[in-house]
């Protein structure tokens, strides 16, 4: 059986310990204040949404928990230890909103990227590319080359290069914010699909309050420059969540009037 699918379990997350947590992280640039006093932290397992307008900081915040960014004050904790760099720690990776594909690799090589900087050795490589892009369903496609491959295909083939390594935390911004609605809705439900099998810890970063309800455990709600946290809301509803499902336009609703 794969390692991914070892990570299988039942248990709610509402029960599991934090596996992030911030501290009354404070950052300027220069003189303009972005982020001011943000403390919370973030549940093993969740999927929590980071949901605020353009500017509010969001993205300064994901590049903070990565450890890509410095803070001025305040601190992160990852499994109870603070430090200031967990890229290269191999439990934590960061899909960007564009997918940073590499036009000279085909989608196998793509893939390979995400293992370049991991501890597992070479031999193992193939194996876990091929269960990867079966977890994305493109597993017939490791030989095609990303200008050969549609938006949501890329998308695939970015999610596909941030799994393989097989991560705790995926830390996402806005990756699915260029698709077409009908393709976003797809890859959310891949995106839930494989959360079900990994259970990772998932924080993403979103303008749209559609998709913070429809995957989202948590919503942590921004203030406008300088990000604060307004609220955390508490997304308790089955899955999957349609979006005319009346809870679910109640919650859009409800968390439309906070932001
Ligand atoms: N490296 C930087 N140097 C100076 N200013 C920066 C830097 N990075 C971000 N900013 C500023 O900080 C503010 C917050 O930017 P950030 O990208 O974190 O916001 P955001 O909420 O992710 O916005 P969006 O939703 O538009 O991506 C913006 O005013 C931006 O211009």
């Amino acid at each position: 059986m794969s390692a991914l699918a070892l990570r299988k379990e039942n248990s709610p997350v509402s029960f599991r310990p934090n596996i992030i947590e911030l501290k009354a992280l404070s950052k300027h640039f220069g003189k303009l204040s972005v982020l001011d006093d943000i403390s919370f932290k973030v549940r093993e397992k969740e999927i929590l949404a980071i949901l605020g307008s353009s500017g509010s900081g969001k993205s300064t915040l994901l590049n903070i928990i990565s450890g890509l960014l410095s803070q001025d004050e305040g601190t992160v904790y990852i499994s109870g230890k603070s430090s200031t760099s967990y890229l290269g720690w191999g439990k934590i990776v960061y899909m960007f909103q564009e997918d940073r594909l590499l036009p000279w690799r085909t989608v196998r090589d793509n893939v390979a990227f995400g293992l370049e900087n991991s501890q597992i050795p070479k031999s193992e490589w193939p194996a876990k590319i091929r269960e990867v892009l079966k977890l994305v369903n493109l597993e017939d496609f490791a030989d095609f080359w990303p200008h050969q491959l549609s938006g949501g295909m890329r998308s695939r083939v970015a999610l596909a290069r941030s799994l393989v390594a097989e991560p705790q935390i995926l830390l996402m911004d806005e990756p699915f914010s260029k698709l077409d609605a009908q393709t976003r809705s797809q890859l959310h439900a891949e995106l839930l699909r494989i959360h079900q099998l990994t259970k990772m810890t998932i924080v993403f970063v979103t303008h749209d309050v559609e998709e913070a309800v429809v995957l989202a455990d948590r919503v942590a709600v921004f203030s406008s420059r300088p990000g604060r946290i307004k609220e955390m809301v508490d997304i308790r509803m089955e899955r999957p969540r349609q979006l005319t499902d009346m809870g679910v336009v109640r919650a859009v609703q409800d968390l439309r009037r906070k932001i």
